[in-house]
């Protein structure tokens, strides 16, 4: 199984990417070579043949940008697809309303990640066999303004202990700024949509997230 990378976590949203006017492989090769570690694949309204091509436009993008881990929100359909097709997908995101995590594994294989979407300590405990735990919303988000109601920092922390021990991504309005608190809450992954897809220089907005969770994580007497 490929490990979660710790840091940037990028939701790969192809509506905010098309709102900005990016494509959203250009994004992922971007962000990938700025020093993020995981892309997700998210497009609430493409057809399952729109995801298909999506996803491996993205894997492509990734092979030359360098090693990152790549799943697919919702759709294990589409990440079999994907691979039947010869892209490098690791696995998927799934939700509470998608397969159960088990479900999940046992049609992509033992070595898949598959991570859960998981607010709550008690959502938390309703997938003990993901790989890692998706956390949010931190805040009140216009990209996803059906999530909800807001966790906060203390929320993260909640499901971090509530984690066994297993990666938590925090999610949901967050920026730069955020990563001293996520940090210091265990956190071990900060997942953006608008903070990269909606930016104007994707691949510099990535590197300033990289570098403020690098920063965070820093000894006091070097910053
Ligand atoms: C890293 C991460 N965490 C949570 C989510 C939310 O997933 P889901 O509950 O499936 O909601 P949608 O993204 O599908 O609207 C996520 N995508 N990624
Ligand atoms: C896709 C998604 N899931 C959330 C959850 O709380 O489950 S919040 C969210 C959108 C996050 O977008 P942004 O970084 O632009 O706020
Ligand atoms: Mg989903």
């Amino acid at each position: 199984m490929s490990a979660l990378p710790a840091g940037i976590y990028l939701v790969l949203d192809a509506d905010v990417c098309g709102r900005a006017g990016h494509r959203p492989a250009d994004v992922a090769g971007a962000a990938v070579r700025a020093g993020v570690g995981t892309v997700q694949v998210r497009a609430k309204r493409a057809t399952a043949r729109e995801l298909v091509a999506l996803t491996v436009s993205v894997a492509d993008a990734l092979r030359l940008a360098g090693p990152a881990v790549l799943v697919v929100d919702d759709r294990v359909d589409v990440a079999l697809a994907a691979r039947a097709r010869g892209a490098h997908v690791d696995g998927v995101h799934v939700g509470r309303r998608d397969l159960e995590v088990d479900d999940a594994r046992a049609l992509l294989g033992p070595d898949a990640l598959v991570g859960a979407s998981a607010a709550l300590p008690e959502h938390v405990r309703a997938v003990a066999g993901a790989d890692y735990l998706g956390s949010g919303p931190l805040r009140l988000t216009p990209t996803k303004p059906e999530a909800g109601p807001a966790i906060g920092v203390a929320g993260a922390r909640a499901a971090v202990v509530a984690s066994g021990g297993r990666p938590v991504v925090a999610i949901g309005g967050l920026g730069a700024a955020d990563a001293p608190a996520l940090r210091a809450a265990g956190v071990h992954a900060m997942a953006v949509v608008g903070a990269v897809c909606g930016a104007t220089d994707p691949g510099g907005a990535a590197a300033r997230l990289v570098e403020a969770w690098d920063r965070a994580a820093a000894p006091a007497v070097a910053r």
